[in-house]
This record gives C-alpha cells, sequence and structure tokens, in this order.
C-alpha cells in the first residue's frame, strides 16, 4: 500500500487526508505552522479550518517537510496556487526519489498563464517526478470530511498514476473516476471559479435564478472556448470536472468564490471580503489572469471580462449585469 504525503493542513488537504486516513493508508499532513500539526496531533481537530469536525485518530501531522517526504510514494499538494512554487523550492531540497505528484488547486499562474501541472514541471527537479495527478471535481471540503457522497477525477497522462490514486482515494463515500484529459481538467477547476463569483455578485444584487442559469450555461461556453484553444477536450467539460463542478460552486453556499461574489453584489468591497474569509479564494486571481489571458489569445469571454471589471476598475454588478445584457444582438451559437 502507498505511503501518503498531503502538503497543506487547509480545508481541502484535510479533508482529503481524512479520507486517506479512513482507507487505512499510512498518511501524514504537513503544514508550515507547527501549531496547526500539534493541534491535529493531539486533539484531531482542525478549527481554523473545519470548525467542529472531528479528525479520524490515525490522521498524524508534523511540520517537518524531511520527516513528511520520508519513504514516501505520493505527495498530494494542497496549498493554493500561489503558494506552489514556495513549497516546491522546499521539496526539491529535502526529496531524495521519485514520487507520483497528485495536485489538487484550482487555479491559473498570472503572467505566465501556466496551469498547476505545468508549475509543478517547470519547478520540480524532474529527476523527483514520476507522474503528475490532477484530482477535482464538485468537491466541498465541508462534505467530504462529513462523509457526505462525492465524486473525483484523477487526471493523467499517466494511466497507471491515475489508477494508483484512484485506489488510495476511492472508499464507499467518494467515487474517483480516471481520466487522460489533464488540461481540461485543470482548465475547468481553475476557471469555473470565475463563473461562480459571477454567480455569488447575481445572488448578491437580488437577481433570479433565470440570471443565474445564463451565468453558468454562458460562462460554461467562455470556459470551453479558452479550454479547446489550449488543447484541451471539449467533451472533458461535459464531465465532473467541467459542467459539474461549476454547478456545484454556483450554487453551494459552502464555496468561497461564491461567497466573496455575493458580498461584493451586497455591496462590500473586495478588500473587505478578502480580510475576512480567511481562506483563500482562488478566483480572484484567476479573474485576472484568464481576462489578460484571453485578451492575448483574442478570445472573447465577456462574463470573465464583467467580473474583472467589477473586481479590478470598480464597475458595478448593475452596470456590468446592463453591459452584458446590452450587447450586439447574436445568433445562439454555442461556441
Ligand atoms: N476547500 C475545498 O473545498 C476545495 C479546495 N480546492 C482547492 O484546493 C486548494 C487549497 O484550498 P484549501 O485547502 O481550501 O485552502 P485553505 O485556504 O483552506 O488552506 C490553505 C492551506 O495552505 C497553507 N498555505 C498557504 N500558503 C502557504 C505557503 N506559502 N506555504 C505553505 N503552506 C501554505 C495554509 O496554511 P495556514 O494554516 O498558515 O493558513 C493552509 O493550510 C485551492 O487551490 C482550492 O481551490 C479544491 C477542491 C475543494
Ligand atoms: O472547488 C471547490 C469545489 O469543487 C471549492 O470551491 P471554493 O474554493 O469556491 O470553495
Amino acid at each position: 500500500m502507498s505511503k501518503i504525503a498531503v502538503l497543506g493542513t487547509g480545508s481541502w488537504g484535510t479533508a482529503l487526508a481524512s479520507v486517506l486516513a479512513d482507507n487505512q493508508v499510512d498518511v501524514t499532513m504537513w503544514s508550515h505552522r507547527e501549531a496547526a500539526a500539534v493541534e491535529i496531533n493531539d486533539q484531531h481537530r482542525n478549527q481554523k479550518y473545519l470548525p467542529d469536525v472531528e479528525l479520524p485518530t490515525n490522521l498524524k501531522a508534523t511540520a517537518s517537510m524531511a520527516t513528511v517526504l520520508r519513504d514516501i510514494d505520493i505527495l498530494v499538494l494542497a496549498v493554493p496556487t500561489k503558494a506552489i512554487r514556495e513549497v516546491i523550492a522546499s521539496i526539491n531540497t529535502q526529496l531524495d526519489h521519485p514520487v507520483v505528484v497528485v495536485h489538487v488547486s484550482k487555479g491559473i499562474e498570472p503572467e505566465t498563464n501556466l496551469r498547476i501541472s505545468e508549475i509543478i514541471t517547470d519547478a520540480m527537479t524532474p529527476s523527483l517526478v514520476a507522474a503528475v495527478v490532477a484530482l477535482s471535481g464538485p468537491s466541498h471540503a465541508e462534505e467530504v470530511c462529513r462523509r457526505m457522497p462525492t465524486t473525483l477525477t484523477a487526471a493523467s497522462t499517466d494511466e497507471s498514476a491515475a489508477k494508483l490514486v484512484q485506489n488510495a482515494f476511492s472508499n464507499l463515500n467518494l467515487r474517483v473516476y480516471t481520466h487522460h484529459d489533464i488540461i481540461g481538467t485543470e482548465i475547468g477547476g481553475a476557471l469555473k471559479n470565475i463563473i461562480a463569483l459571477g454567480a455569488g455578485i447575481s445572488d448578491g444584487v437580488g437577481n433570479g435564478d433565470n440570471a443565474k442559469a445564463a451565468l453558468i450555461t454562458r460562462g460554461m461556453r467562455e470556459i470551453i472556448r479558452l479550454g479547446e484553444a489550449v488543447g484541451a477536450e471539449e467533451e472533458t467539460f461535459s464531465g465532473l470536472t467541467g459542467i459539474g463542478d461549476l454547478i456545484v460552486t454556483c450554487t453551494s453556499q459552502h464555496s468561497r468564490n461564491w461567497q466573496t461574489g455575493y458580498r461584493l453584489g451586497k455591496g462590500e468591497t473586495l478588500t473587505e471580503v478578502l480580510a475576512s474569509v480567511g481562506m483563500i479564494v482562488e478566483g480572484v486571481r484567476t479573474t485576472e489572469a484568464v481576462y489578460l489571458w484571453a485578451k492575448k489569445l483574442q478570445i472573447s469571454m465577456p462574463i470573465t471580462e464583467a467580473i474583472y471589471g467589477i473586481l479590478y476598475d470598480e464597475k458595478s454588478p448593475t452596470v456590468a449585469v446592463d453591459e452584458l445584457m446590452g450587447r450586439q444582438k447574436k445568433k445562439r451559437i454555442l461556441s
């Protein structure tokens, strides 16, 4: 059986490590904060990220990177996109053998426009990477840690690595599929956060279900347009990591992206909201990255553009909706 390290003791890392502990996998979490590791070991709690959840007693944690990497087969990166390079720099100095690298982050790196698997390939010492797998899908940590039924996809161009990950995480509460299209998986996971911010804004200003359904549908077309332009397969977006994740993030009150949008729609500023959420809201950085990326690729993404305007140009949400509704009349086209 695999020995696994989960790096990051935020909500998602903790929920996924709990799944592995339930499966009796030898799993250890790593935190850059000693206090977080001590709380998990001594109290079986993670009060900051998953309040009131009792963690499995066989779930261990450490603040030592050298300890967590010792003899592992699989490394799970569960930190926000902006922390990935810093964490990899530390892995490069402490890991001494190749491992399967799994990432669960949903973002695009601004300026480089790299997907997470591309950041890993770019930053990690090549001899340490046996394969890269993206684990993604409609999955809020708050439900997974309560063992509520959830589905995920392990996407990799290396089928045996995807199967290894499928076997480690699968149980009666968590069904894991494998898939080869890692590009489509990563694009779907990152870009749905932009649309979820928009769905939250729409709900916050008091628009109804009609508006949200339109955002989800037309937002999906924008995601597909950019995805296909960078090598994703269109079919991937009909699956769990595409429409599945888009639906859950646009409709669930667990979503930090939806919550942020909702509060913006109610009139709070982005600075106020981000100061109090206390968790990563990936869509904010991804909106900026994708807005500029789409311009460079000359891809039309009007919803992303409207959300960029609200986040970064102080555009009022109602003006943004008017502009979207008042665009030049079009024939309905799928692309
Ligand atoms: N939460 C969810 O339901 C899901 C999240 N994801 C994705 O997973 C990724 C992680 O999200 P999530 O766990 O929710 O995020 P959280 O904000 O809950 O936690 C982030 C974790 O990363 C740690 N961290 C932040 N910066 C650094 C750094 N520079 N070095 C080391 N550790 C760092 C934090 O440490 P500290 O304790 O100091 O804050 C914390 O443990 C995101 O990309 C998210 O989109 C994907 C699916 C579901
Ligand atoms: O990716 C997620 C659910 O699949 C989590 O979304 P949020 O980051 O918006 O909470």
